[in-house]
């Protein structure tokens, strides 16, 4: 859900998103992200993002996207290229002819300290004790934290019982997004996320960023990667460590409204 605070004024505390995300009593959504003017004059805009617990975190792929449409629809800006502060470094977008959006997300982040990752040193794959168990995954960040797994079968994975677990795991400070990804061709993976402070979504754009990133690290993808998630599918383009990462992909209104006060949810 997209707030216009550029011509209003928004105080979301916890409690308020949390209301505003219920699936039941309030509207129903992954994310609350508000749109606000710019502190610096070479951003068009500010961008926060809000987590369905109430948490504000540093990306959303998906919801710059998102972003994008709704600053454009909104008559706030006529622009294609448009330029975002958020909480984790300012965004470039880029909006096409027929309605999709790239996002540049910047150069992933690999060194544990950056993600945050309690490692001795970066590496394209840790081992982490999980209860009895213990378990594979590659680390990145992306402005925000992923844990990505290998697994047979993306409709099978265990991403309700392994993925509350990751997100509060000890060795991720921040906790963390998880990716369960399955890798069908150098250029093509099916992935399913349990997101940090949302539970399983349909579809995370900077789990599926993170992805591309480690299936690269395990050498399994190559530069241009087409992305499955359960909501739709994002292209992915990482020429390698260093780069930038960009994806692309669809953005679409469900519906708009009027906000009434937290009253009316
Ligand atoms: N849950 C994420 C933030 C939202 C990510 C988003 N769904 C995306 O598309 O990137 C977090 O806590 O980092």
């Amino acid at each position: 859900m997209v707030l216009d605070g550029v011509r209003r004024n928004f105080l979301l505390d916890p409690e308020t998103c949390q209301r505003i995300a219920h699936r039941h009593y309030g509207i129903g959504c992954d994310q609350i992200l508000l749109v606000e003017p710019a502190s610096s004059p070479d951003c068009d805009f500010r961008y926060r993002i809000f987590n369905a617990d109430g948490g504000e975190v540093g990306q959303c792929g998906n919801g710059a996207r998102c972003f994008a449409l709704f600053v454009r629809r909104a008559g706030l800006t006529d622009k294609r290229s448009i330029r975002v502060e958020t909480a984790s470094g300012p965004l470039e977008l880029q909006v096409h002819d027929d309605g999709t959006v790239t996002v540049d997300m910047g150069v992933p982040r690999l060194d544990p300290a950056d993600i945050p990752f309690r490692a001795p040193a970066a590496a394209n794959n840790y081992r982490l004790d999980l209860g009895q168990d213990h378990i594979e995954l590659a680390a990145v960040g992306m402005g925000n934290p992923h844990a990505l797994l290998r697994v047979e079968d993306v409709r099978g994975a265990p991403v309700a019982e392994i993925g509350p677990l990751l997100e509060h795991h000890p060795a991720f400070p921040e906790r963390t997004n998880v990716g369960f990804m399955e890798i069908v061709s150098p250029h093509a993976l099916r992935l399913r996320t349990w997101e940090r402070g949302a539970g399983e979504t349909l579809a995370c754009g900077s789990n599926a960023c993170a992805a591309v990133v480690a299936g690269r690290g395990w050498g399994a993808l190559r530069e241009r990667v087409r992305v499955e998630l359960p909501g739709g599918s994002l292209e992915i383009h990482w020429p390698g460590p260093g780069q930038h990462l960009r994806m692309t992909g669809p953005a679409r209104v469900v519906f708009d409204g009027v906000w009434q006060g937290l009253e009316s949810i």
